[in-house]
């Protein structure tokens, strides 16, 4: 079974088309990582798979349930409200802005959902709240707010705020491109350690280091496709396609 099967996405936005027909198999434990132009759609993707935004046509499953299908005619059914919900809270999602609530504590970010959400315990969620915030290397902020904190801590309680609901998957989208170059290293440190616990993960990335290293396998995408996609030294050592030389010349 895949973890996600997303098969012919599209998406537009009034008249501009952002996705042309992705399709993308995840497999357990796998780390991906999308590189791509600015503006060539991958975020869209990412927010397409856990329905921030809905898509015009395609397919998506997570883990063997559906959240779309594709009716024909240019038509897609979602599932049911409960349902797509229940399917999606699998997906632990990371955002670029970190979007942590201002007037909670570090410790609080991490365990509103579970508590809102799933209706977990305060005194069972707290544990695993701060051995959370343990991993991420923040055990000392747990009682502090946001505004106190670097925008590298904020993205690693923003990743211990994710992994609180316990996902079986893990969408970053771009978690180090509002960060100090000084600063992405932490969070990055956080993340690989998660890829190394098997994590299945989606990371839409500028760093082409993290992607080389850590990543299982590596999406190229430009202007709403999938151009290229292999293993980080098939596409970063010899990429088959001339759009993957050239952005990787501009941005290598
Ligand atoms: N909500 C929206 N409404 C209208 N257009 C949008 C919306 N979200 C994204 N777009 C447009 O869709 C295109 C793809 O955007 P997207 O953010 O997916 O690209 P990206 O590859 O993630 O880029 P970047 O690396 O700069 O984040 C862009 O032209 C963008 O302006």
């Amino acid at each position: 079974m895949n973890m996600i099967k997303a098969v012919n996405i599209h998406k537009q936005f009034n008249q501009l088309e952002v996705l042309k027909g992705i399709s993308l198999t995840v497999d357990k434990g796998e780390v991906i990582a999308i590189i791509g132009p600015s503006g060539s759609g991958k975020s869209t993707f990412l927010r397409c798979l856990n329905r921030l935004e809905t898509i015009d046509q395609g397919s998506i499953e997570i883990e063997g349930d559906v959240l779309v299908t594709d009716s024909g005619q240019g038509k897609v059914n979602y599932a049911a409200e409960a349902e797509a919900r229940q399917i999606c809270r699998r997906m632990g999602m990371v955002f670029q802005q970190f979007n942590l609530f201002p007037h909670l504590t570090v410790l609080e970010n991490v365990i509103e959902a579970p508590i809102t959400v799933k209706g977990c315990k305060r005194e069972d969620i707290v544990l695993q709240a701060e051995e959370l915030l343990r991993k991420v290397g923040l055990a000392e902020k747990r009682d502090v707010y946001p505004s106190r904190l670097s925008g590298g801590q904020k993205q690693r309680v923003a990743i211990a705020r994710a992994l609180a609901m316990n996902p079986d998957i893990m969408l970053f989208d771009e978690p180090t491109s509002a960060l100090d170059p000084e600063l992405t290293g932490e969070v990055l440190k956080s993340m690989r350690k998660l890829a190394e616990e098997h994590m299945t993960m989606i990371v839409v990335t500028h760093e082409m280091a993290f992607a080389r290293e850590v990543a299982n396998r590596v999406i190229f995408m430009d202007n709403g496709e999938i151009v290229e996609a292999g293993s980080p030294d098939a596409i970063f050592g010899s990429p088959s396609q001339a759009r993957t030389r050239s952005f990787l010349q501009r941005v290598v």
